[in-house]
């Protein structure tokens, strides 16, 4: 058996750990301790203390173009042939260092204020400035649709707080648990604590129905009307006012209320007061809601998806999300094993949750590390062709059938998450029939459903490569969000078929012994569905050193998607918690992709079927939770969230020897 964890092996990060109990994590041990991944040597570390911007990799040196003899195609990147002539006269002149230094500081000093207005008043002719900057803004058309209402009445801003309060109460309710703790803490308007309130109209009828650019745009009026805030909110920054922006209304309501026209709609409710400071980061970030979104995520040269800065070639999403996964810290983790032996318990009577703390500590590079919420399960969904040999007794229609189910509130996934506090993330990345748009559900559908893997390849190594894409992008998307733990959730009928097929080539055991009964098969189906996986196999003979060559044999979209979370999960030093067999069989795909993505890894239950086993005992993962579940969608994962939660808990709030004056033995 391989190394699967147990309470009574050392945990990571003590002297005495032997090397296989720890080479599962990449860790610790100075030699392995920050080494990227064998192919990851070219690529540059991750940016430290990047303003809490999640780690990107560093950008090319740029050199002065100034002092080298370029040609201004050689700056652009187009081939001298085809750079057009230039005009003999200069261009217009730029402003120089210090005008443009001042544009651009104001942009990036530019907050969003919610705490520490002061009741001082605001002069008119400093309110007039800020409002001249408002009016100065491009319009669709030059229709200018904006008005500004300035509002200082305590009568008004007090009608208009107890609408927002409303709408803030109804928020609150629609979020799961581990999102409605940190919202409790959020101030979300500064109503009643600043001088003046400012609202921002757009009118849609203003220029006539002749308006330029509006004929076919009508939301460019809204739009202009949204420049002209961003330009008050630049000049407020400017003259040391803060602004809030809010927008907890409901947008009729809040016409009535004031009395103004019908024919107008509100764009912007904003707060305006000086201030005691402002923050150095948005607020959102310092209370942990959300995390800045490196530029490079979302620069695209020609066709979306090719990302690159300026001057930067395209990189491939998935090398540089591998390239990003590093293994445990090992410091963070030997400090987590030393304060876990300072902690007001026996050395090692919390057994499991010890490992855990000391993995999320070298994960995070914190110790303690960050309690993993809110979390979020992202539920992948995909079809099978192989359902075609017959392996499930259940319909096709089924995969669609249970994501409106998801996304309707009525699966058991649903049940678990509203109990755990956990967001449900339903994505949609080879459903084979069409999802009609839905909240909450992302549609990203790489091909729907795959090709039969009996009779051929079940999918493109492109297509694989694009639903391994989706899932890096979910990791980035939630994490981004805020979220501090992924959990991995699907559903595809016929899927542990995929599994099973996975898990064979990875464990290099014999399809009998991994391909288990899935939703529940009798024996005659069973033997169909063994002998499936082995005319699978044997046509396509998989090599395990080629993870995409794998999947695309006979893989699922889901399992591509799994294993594109996992790899994103790591590279963003998230812990994921993995789910069932389908979940095992990612992990297995990932590691064969970045041996170190196990550093991110943490297995959240044993299902039933025999197939997850091996692929835990080849993963040396010990899973959290044993209930015999057979179930999918992340219910597993989900059960074992408040075990990981309480783990890392410990780790804060468990008092030591030393400071509760407990004697040590
Ligand atoms: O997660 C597991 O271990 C697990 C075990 C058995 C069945 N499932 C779920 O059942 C579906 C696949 O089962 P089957 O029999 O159609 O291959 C799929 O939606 C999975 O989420 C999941
Ligand atoms: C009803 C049903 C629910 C599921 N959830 C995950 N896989 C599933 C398969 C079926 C058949």
């Amino acid at each position: 058996m391989a190394n699967q964890q147990s309470a009574e092996q050392a945990p990571v990060g003590d002297e005495s750990v032997a090397p296989e109990n720890v080479a599962q994590w990449g860790a610790p041990g100075p030699e392995s301790a920050e080494v990227p991944p064998e192919g990851a040597a070219s690529v540059p570390a991750p940016r430290e203390g990047d303003s809490g911007a999640i780690p990107l990799p560093e950008a090319a040196d740029t050199e002065d173009p100034a002092e080298q003899t370029v040609t201004p195609a050689e700056l652009t990147g187009e081939p001298e042939h085809l750079a057009p002539e230039r005009e003999a006269h200069p261009a217009a002149p730029a402003y120089d260092d210090t005008e443009r230094e001042a544009v651009l500081r104001v942009m990036r000093e530019r907050r969003d204020i919610r705490n520490g207005f002061r009741s001082d008043p605001i002069p008119h002719e400093v309110l007039l400035r800020v409002l001249e900057a408002a009016h100065t803004a491009p319009s669709v058309g030059h229709s200018q649709p904006w008005d500004f209402v300035v509002i200082r009445s305590a009568d008004t801003r007090r009608a208009m707080h107890e609408l927002a309060m409303r709408q803030k109460d109804a928020y609150a309710k629609s979020l799961p648990k581990g999102r409605a703790k940190q919202f409790k803490e959020l101030k979300i308007e500064a109503i009643l604590d600043t001088p003046v309130n400012i609202v921002v109209t757009a009118d849609p009828t203003r220029g006539g129905r002749h308006t330029l650019g509006r004929h076919t745009q009508p939301q460019m009026a809204p739009y202009s009307s949204a420049l002209a805030v961003e330009n008050l909110w630049l000049a407020a920054r400017a003259e040391g006012l803060g602004v809030g922006w809010v927008s907890f209304f409901d947008e009729r309501e809040m016409v009535r209320s004031l009395d103004l026209p019908e024919h107008l709609e509100v764009v912007a409710y904003l707060c305006v007061g000086y201030v005691d400071e402002f923050p150095e980061e948005p607020e959102l970030m310092q209370a942990g809601w959300s995390k800045r979104r490196p530029l490079s995520w979302v620069v695209h040269e020609e066709t979306y998806g090719r990302r690159a800065l300026p001057g930067e070639d395209p990189h491939d999403l998935l090398a540089e999300t591998v390239s990003n996964i590093r293994p445990l810290d090992a410091k963070a983790l030997g400090e987590a094993w030393e304060r876990q032996k300072r902690m007001t318990k026996p050395p090692g009577a919390l057994g499991m949750l010890e490992i855990i703390s000391a993995q999320l500590s070298g994960l995070s590079r914190m110790c303690p590390p960050p309690i993993p919420e809110p979390a979020a399960v992202a539920i992948f969904a995909g079809d099978h062709g192989v359902h075609a040999q017959g392996v499930t007794p259940w319909p096709q229609e089924v995969t669609g059938q249970m994501v409106a189910n998801f996304l309707g509130g009525g699966a058991v996934c649903n049940a678990f998450a509203s109990q755990v506090g956990a967001e449900v993330c339903v994505i949609d990345v080879g459903v084979a029939g069409e999802l009609p748009a839905t909240p909450g559900l992302l549609p990203r559908k790489v091909r729907a459903g795959t090709a039969d893997m009996t009779t051929g390849p079940a999918l493109t190594r492109e297509e694989v490569k694009e639903a391994i894409e989706v899932g890096i992008e979910t990791a980035r998307d939630l994490v981004a969000a805020g979220n501090k733990a992924l959990l991995t959730g699907e559903m595809g009928i016929a899927n542990t078929t995929a599994s099973a097929a996975l898990i064979s080539v990875y464990t290099e055991v014999d399809p009998a012994e991994v391909t288990g009964r899935g939703t529940g098969i009798n024996d005659e189906t069973h033997a169909r569905k063994v002998e499936v996986v082995r005319r699978a196999l044997d046509l396509h003979k998989p090599d395990p050193a080629d993870p995409i060559g794998v999947l695309a044999a006979v893989g699922g979209l889901e399992h591509a998607a799994m294993v594109g979370l996992l790899l994103g999960g790591a590279s963003l030093r998230t812990p994921v918690i993995l789910d069932g067999v389908s979940a095992g069989a990612a992990a297995l795909v990932a590691r064969a992709v970045a041996p170190e993505v196990l550093a991110a890894c943490i297995a959240g239950h044993r299902s039933a079927e025999p197939g997850h086993v091996a692929a835990l005992n080849k993963l040396g993962l010990r899973p959290l939770v044993d209930l015999d579940l057979r179930l999918g969608e992340g219910t597993g994962a989900l059960l074992a969230l408040p075990i990981v939660q309480s783990a890392a808990r410990a780790m804060h709030e468990v008092a030591t020897f030393d400071s509760a004056g407990v004697t040590e033995k």
